[in-house]
Order: structure tokens, then C-alpha cells, then sequence
């Protein structure tokens, strides 16, 4: 397990930047292992934490954890005991060393059940979960880029600041990946809490929401789950189209937008589409998302791209001349977070080389890989690169005649994309994919169309394959 977590840290050094890894990534602590359902524990210190890990490291994770153990691994995250543990507890690191010690056997059913490591559903207690915030202080309107692509989400959001409950409720903003919403609604937390008019504020990701509702309804705590609710000055609800078929969480939240904006208090929702577009969720809902402002936030343009590389550059005290920001900027298009990746790659090869100076000819020897795909017209064998890179799949199964559905479904999608993005007809697709016949390519056309429609999680997909394939 400390084998596999140290070089689960040493990958993850080499995406990410030496401030994250200390925050985020160092103080978890990995649990256990479960050979026979594939489970791996890992701790968290403190609830928000937690919450960052799971929305932006949690992937990455299960992806390194899966190829060092061979199977596909499932990431369970907890609360370190030590924080959560309203009563006396052994903390998770002395219940490993204890462990490993051979003081108990590793066998957890031989551990009574009060010194388990719980998921977080066990043992936060309500309160101690609750009275937290959970803002990203680091996420501010100040150091937010603002551009054509984002300055209406960004006037919105500073007029919800200024005046929350009577401006705009609810703010609705959406836009693809990495654009910055998540950003933008901590930033409006962060300005209304310092403030420090004592304001009740929370942001939430909506995954989160779904499992305190499953929480507060095994415990039959709904009274003090509706009361912390309805009783926040601002409620910032992360990526809602997380809610959807989630019946139980869409009726609670909507007793909680009622009350909340009956009293005028703020909430402001993310979602990667607009209300309207919103699969499996009611209608009462998506008209009353619809009922404050709704504001796109867009891909960021060229200037503001060169702008976000120049200002983030300089926050990690890299010295970025400006041909080198608009060389990056102009290759890549898609999101902030693409870029935030771009200058990580950039520093660390430099670090590597030990070269003192960025420059263009650097910069296309560090980004090589990324800069083929996306300096590529929408391609067919883009497509199918992408495509397989995303599932994770050989490139070759794009034109195999295998059929197992890790494979044969990224490969429909594939041929649904090309459908999409290219002038290809059905035929010409067809002998792209291994010559295949054409009702086969139009079967997997009409199949990830109509799937898209009620799969929230493929049509989340799908946005990001079709983001990352036309830039
Ligand atoms: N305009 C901006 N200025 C500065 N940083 C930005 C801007 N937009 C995004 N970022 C940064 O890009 C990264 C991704 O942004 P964020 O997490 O807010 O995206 P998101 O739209 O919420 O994406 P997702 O839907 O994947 O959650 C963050 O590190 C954020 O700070």
C-alpha cells in the first residue's frame, strides 16, 4: 500500500505543480486495499480537503491506482478519523501503523467497528459537516481573467456579490470544463464572507449534495439537514447536472430554493448546459433555474488566453515572455485548465533540461504531444485517438472486430462523432472503422443520440471529447 502511494505521489509530481502536491495531494493518507472489490481507502484531513480531492484529483488517482493494481479500482474517500470523530477514536494513521505493526490483523472485520475507518456518511457528524464553508480562498475575483468569453458571468457574479438574494437569484452560469465557473462562485463566496457581515455561506459540488441527502435520510435527520439549508445566506451548488435522476435530491433542493428564495437569500448554480438542455431533471426545477439570470461562460479567446498564461505564469513566479504565451494560446484552445496544464508541463520540462529561459522552440519540444491534436483539423483519426485515449482503449479497437463493451461502446461513439464533426457519410465511416457496413455506423449514430438524451454522465462525456476535438 506505501509502495503504491509513493509512486502514486511521484506520477502525480510530475502533473501537477510542487504547491498542489503539498496541499492536496501529501496530506492524504492511503487506508487500504481491497483485493475483492477493488476499493481503495484513502483519508482526508479535514472536509474540505476532502471535497477539493474528489472534484479534481480523485480521477487521476483511480486511474494511477488502476494500472498499479491491475484491475479497475474504485476511490473511496473518507474524513481522517482524527477530524471527524465526535467521539474517542483511534486516528487512521495509528489504526494503519497498528495494522502493519501486526498488532491487528489487516482483515478489517477483526477491528471493532468504532475504530473502522467510516465513510464520511458515518462519521461526520451534521455539525461538524456543516458549519464549514468550504471556499477555495486561492479562487477570487481578483486573480479571475476576465475576457469576451467570461465578462458577463464575471459582472453577474460581482452583483450577486454586491447585493445577494435581490439582484439575480438564482445566478445560473454554465459553460464546458475548465472554463472558470467553479471559480467564479467562490470568488462571490470569498468577497461576501470578507465582507464579514457574519454570512452563512456554502458551496457544495452537487455530488456532495446527493450523498447528504442519502446521508440525512438513513439517519432520519431530515429536520436538521432542511434547517442548515434553509438556513445559508448563499448556497453555491457545483455542476447540477449532477442531480440527474436523483428524485429524493431534486425534491429536497427544491423545498430549499423555495425557502431560500422566498427569504432572499442567494444561491447560484453551475451546470455544463443551460437549464433547458438539463436531462432527468423536473421541470419545476429547470423553470426556476431559469427564473434569475442565466449566463454562458464561453471558451476564452485568444488575448485572453495569452492573458490568463501571462497572470498565472507570474503567480508561479515564471518568467513567460509574450511570444511564449501566444504561441501556447494560440495552439490551445479549449480551456483554462488545458492551459493551467500546458504551464505546468512547460515549467517542469524546463526544470527538467535545466533551462533557465522559456522560449517558443521549448515550449513545442514540451507540448509536442498535446500540440498534434489539437494543431489537427477535426480528423477521423482524431477522433478515434481521442476517443480512445478518453476510454482508455487501443487505438486499434477503433477498426478491431472485438465487441466487449468497453469497447464497442467508445467505438460507437467514436463513429457518432464523426458523424457529428466531419462531412463523412455513413459509408466512408464505415470503411474508417474497420470496414464496417453502414447500418452498422448509422445503428451506433442513432444509438448514442438517443442515449446522450437520457445518460447524463455520456452526455457529460461527450461535451468533453467534442470541447477537446474542435478546440
Ligand atoms: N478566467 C480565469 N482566470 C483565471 N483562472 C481561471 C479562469 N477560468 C478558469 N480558471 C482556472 O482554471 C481552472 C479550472 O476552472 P474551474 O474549475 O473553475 O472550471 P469549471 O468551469 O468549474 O470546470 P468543471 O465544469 O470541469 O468543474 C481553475 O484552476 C481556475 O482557477
Amino acid at each position: 500500500m506505501n509502495e503504491f502511494w509513493l509512486s502514486c505521489v511521484q506520477r502525480l509530481e510530475q502533473d501537477l505543480p510542487p504547491q498542489q502536491i503539498s496541499a492536496w495531494i501529501k496530506p492524504l493518507e492511503p487506508l487500504e486495499f481491497d483485493q475483492e472489490s477493488a476499493v481503495l481507502r484513502m483519508a482526508a484531513p479535514n472536509r474540505f480537503k476532502l471535497d477539493w480531492v474528489r472534484k479534481n484529483f480523485s480521477h487521476r488517482i483511480q486511474e494511477i491506482a488502476t494500472e498499479w493494481f491491475g484491475v479497475p479500482v474504485e476511490l473511496q474517500l473518507e474524513l481522517a478519523q482524527s477530524t471527524a470523530a465526535p467521539q474517542p477514536m483511534i486516528t487512521a494513521q495509528s489504526l494503519r501503523q497498528t495494522m502493519v505493526s501486526g498488532d491487528a490483523t489487516s482483515d478489517s472485520s477483526a477491528i471493532p467497528s468504532v475504530y473502522q475507518a467510516q465513510p464520511v456518511s458515518a462519521v461526520v457528524a451534521p455539525t461538524v459537516a456543516m458549519d464549514q464553508s468550504r471556499l477555495n480562498p486561492d479562487l477570487s475575483f481578483d486573480n479571475f481573467v476576465t475576457g469576451k468569453a467570461n465578462q458577463l458571468a464575471r459582472a453577474a457574479a460581482l452583483q450577486v456579490a454586491e447585493n445577494p438574494g435581490t439582484s439575480y437569484n438564482p445566478l445560473f452560469l454554465y459553460g464546458g470544463v475548465g472554463l472558470g465557473k467553479t471559480h467564479l462562485i467562490h470568488a462571490v463566496g470569498n468577497a461576501m464572507v470578507a465582507r464579514g457581515r457574519g454570512v452563512k455561506v456554502r458551496y457544495v459540488h452537487a455530488d456532495q449534495y446527493v450523498s447528504d441527502v442519502v446521508k440525512a435520510y438513513q439517519r432520519k435527520a431530515f429536520d436538521e439537514f432542511k434547517h442548515y439549508y434553509h438556513s445559508l445566506d448563499l448556497l453555491l451548488i457545483d455542476d447540477i447536472q449532477f442531480f440527474a435522476g436523483k428524485n429524493r435530491t431534486q425534491e429536497e433542493f427544491f423545498y430549499a430554493f423555495e425557502a431560500m428564495v422566498a427569504q432572499r437569500k442567494q444561491i447560484i448554480i453551475t451546470s455544463d448546459t443551460y437549464p433547458k438542455e438539463l436531462s432527468n431533471i423536473e421541470s419545476r426545477l429547470i423553470s426556476r433555474f431559469d427564473s434569475g439570470l442565466t449566463v454562458h461562460i464561453e471558451p476564452p479567446e485568444l488575448e485572453m488566453r495569452v492573458a490568463i498564461l501571462l497572470r498565472k505564469a507570474q503567480a508561479e513566479n515564471m518568467l513567460m515572455p509574450k511570444e511564449v504565451a501566444f504561441f501556447i494560446a494560440k495552439h490551445l484552445r479549449s480551456n483554462v485548465r488545458e492551459l493551467e496544464g500546458a504551464l505546468r508541463t512547460v515549467a517542469a520540462y524546463a526544470r527538467f533540461h535545466e533551462k533557465n529561459e522559456l522560449t517558443v522552440d521549448l515550449c513545442k519540444e514540451a507540448l509536442k504531444d498535446l500540440l498534434s491534436v489539437s494543431n489537427n483539423q477535426i480528423t477521423v483519426e482524431n477522433i478515434q485517438k481521442t476517443v480512445a485515449d478518453f476510454y482508455k482503449i487501443k487505438v486499434s479497437d477503433m477498426y478491431s472486430k472485438r465487441r466487449p463493451a468497453n469497447i464497442a461502446v467508445p467505438r460507437q461513439i467514436a463513429m457518432y462523432l464523426v458523424k457529428e464533426l466531419t462531412q463523412k457519410s455513413l459509408p466512408e465511416i464505415g470503411d474508417l472503422f474497420g470496414g464496417r457496413d453502414h447500418t452498422t455506423v448509422l445503428h451506433a449514430v442513432r444509438k448514442i443520440s438517443e442515449a446522450r438524451r437520457n445518460d447524463s454522465e455520456l452526455n457529460h462525456s461527450l461535451h468533453i471529447l467534442e470541447q477537446t476535438l474542435k478546440g
